[in-house]
């Protein structure tokens, strides 16, 4: 009997779990949605007991359906979605639905957390308090809702949630707790200054865990409900992005993670943490022990050309629409299209934000906008880039994932505006990968993670820039580069009249 580890990558509109094998093979694979409610604008909530119910489903199908022998899982690790925010009473029962990381009702709590700590709060955490991070959400819970407050005893993000439930043992894996902006990032460990700041009890904070650390066995009553075995050990995990990360075997400084998905991040390996972005991108501690990563993000990266397909060509697949953007040019045309259609993170934190075309002729055709569409997401992944240029941080190798890594010519224009070789990985299977990867070094089948994830990631083609691509785009980008200032207060304006429809 072949020994298996799952990997349940705990995402925003689904769960999926892998089963892999030793040698890294994805021998079944099953997934579950479940729906996101968005009771006011702004607002985006899920019901935690869906994370479970789905995650159950999705097990009991890899063992009815697909086979998988019981006996056979050895260990679990999961990737989860980041920054919601799970409150629990005395008796850990949920109190009221979770916050996700896409909710922007906290405006005015993250101005309240930079008021009262300044320059501090970066310090410590690394980050800026940003709408979508955990301390705005539970100030704004104890400010909105404060007998849900009282009642609070304690609280998780969703993929520790969801080990609780299947272990019961609560605890906080490091690189999700980092993304909860109240972990003093060097050390490792929640940070005093901000429980005393925000007046939040010790005995609120969960027990930190490394993403390879046992977190306890399946427990009785979850194997009852799964059909799981509690033989079967359970290890911290990861945060997606840092998941994703492991599972593309993004594991040395001069390697970045270019990853386009609904939302886009950029992500860079950082051995230790003494690199300072002050704030401009995100600095979190990594699920490999004490090791970091930085990351930007573009939030609506292939939601733009998921927005442009679904409004101006519905009928047609990504990749005939993807690839009509061949008969444009390098500029496409003289059109630029900046991404902001949800508002922007990094390097704007600007919730407010839109997205604009600048340039149209009438020359222009729908294969000039969808190449528009490809190169602003790209330009805005450039700035980001710029950050690490500025901070002098170097690397030569971007490995490219996420449903834009299907397409070659978006990996040509990647390779072309970034001026470095953009590398595919062969099978790319994304952060359930990595959460099996943590399961593996957990069980002690590879002495590392590192170890591990070279022998589960293997690379495949690699785009090199084109010289002649490279130099115009680098002048298209002084362009793109004003852009934001330029449209920042009409876009402003504007907003009066989006909100009234
Ligand atoms: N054939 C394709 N070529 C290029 N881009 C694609 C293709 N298919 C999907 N995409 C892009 O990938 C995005 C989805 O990526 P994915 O990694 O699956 O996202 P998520 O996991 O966030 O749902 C889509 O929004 C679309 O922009
Ligand atoms: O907020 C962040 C990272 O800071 C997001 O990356 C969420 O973690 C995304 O979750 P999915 O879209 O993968 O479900």
């Amino acid at each position: 009997m072949e020994e298996l580890v799952l990997g349940v990558d705990l995402g925003t509109s689904a769960v999926k779990v892998s089963a892999v094998s030793r040698g890294g093979k994805i021998v079944a694979q099953r997934s579950f949605d479940y729906p996101l409610s968005q009771p006011k604008p702004g607002f985006s909530e899920q019901n935690p007991e869906d994370w479970v119910n789905g995650t159950t489903m999705a097990i009991v199908e890899l063992i009815l359906k697909d086979g998988i022998a019981v006996d056979a899982i050895k260990g679990i690790s999961y990737s989860g979605q980041m920054h919601g925010l799970v409150l629990l009473d005395q008796n850990k029962q949920v109190l009221r639905p979770a916050i996700l990381w896409n909710d922007t009702r906290t405006s005015q709590q993250t101005q309240e957390i930079s008021e009262q700590m300044g320059d501090e709060f970066i310090d410590i955490t690394r980050n800026k308090a940003l709408e979508g991070f955990t301390l705005p959400k539970i100030l704004w819970v104890k400010e909105n809702e404060p007998n849900i407050f009282a009642a609070a005893q304690t609280f998780v993000t969703p993929k520790d949630y969801l080990r609780y439930r299947m272990t019961g043992r609560l605890a906080m894996e490091i690189s999700d707790a980092a993304g909860t902006v109240m972990l003093d990032v060097a050390k490792g460990d929640w940070s005093s200054e901000i429980q005393a700041a925000f007046d939040l009890p010790v005995s609120f904070f969960p027990p930190i865990i490394q993403g390879i650390e046992a977190a306890g066995n399946i427990s009785e009553s979850y194997a009852l409900f799964s059909g799981l075995d509690t033989n079967t050990q359970v290890f911290g995990g990861a945060a997606d992005n840092a998941a994703g990360a492991i599972g593309s075997a993004i594991l040395k400084p001069n390697m970045v993670w270019s990853s386009i998905g609904t939302s886009g991040v950029v992500l860079k390996y950082e051995d230790n943490a003494d690199v300072d972005y002050h704030g401009q991108i995100h600095f979190f501690n990594h699920a490999i022990p004490n090791k970091y990563y930085s990351m930007g993000v573009t939030l609506a990266a292939g939601h733009s050309l998921n927005w442009f397909k679904s409004r101006f060509a519905p009928a047609e697949d990504f990749t005939d629409l993807v690839a009509s953007a061949e008969k444009s040019t390098v500029g496409a045309n003289g059109l630029l299209f900046t991404p902001y259609i949800v508002g922007e993170r990094t390097p704007y934190a600007d919730g407010d934000i839109r997205g604009s075309w600048l340039g149209i002729d009438s020359m222009h055709q729908r294969y000039d906008f969808v190449r528009s569409v490809l190169e602003g997401i790209i330009f805005s992944f450039k700035d980001i880039f710029e950050i690490y240029e500025a901070a002098g941080t170097q690397f030569d190798t971007v490995i490219a994932s996420g449903g834009g890594a299907k397409s070659p010519l978006w990996l040509q224009i990647q390779a072309d505006i970034f001026n470095k070789k953009v590398i595919v990985l062969e099978n790319e299977q994304g952060p359930g990968m990595g959460a099996a990867i943590l399961a593996a070094v957990g069980l002690g089948w590879f002495e590392s993670v590192e170890q591990a994830a070279e022998k589960f990631a293997s690379f495949g083609q690699v785009y090199e820039p084109m010289a002649e691509n490279v130099a115009k785009y680098a002048q298209i980008y002084q362009i793109y580069k004003q852009m934001y200032q330029q449209t920042a207060e009409i876009s402003h304006e504007l907003l009066a009249y989006r909100r009234e429809n």
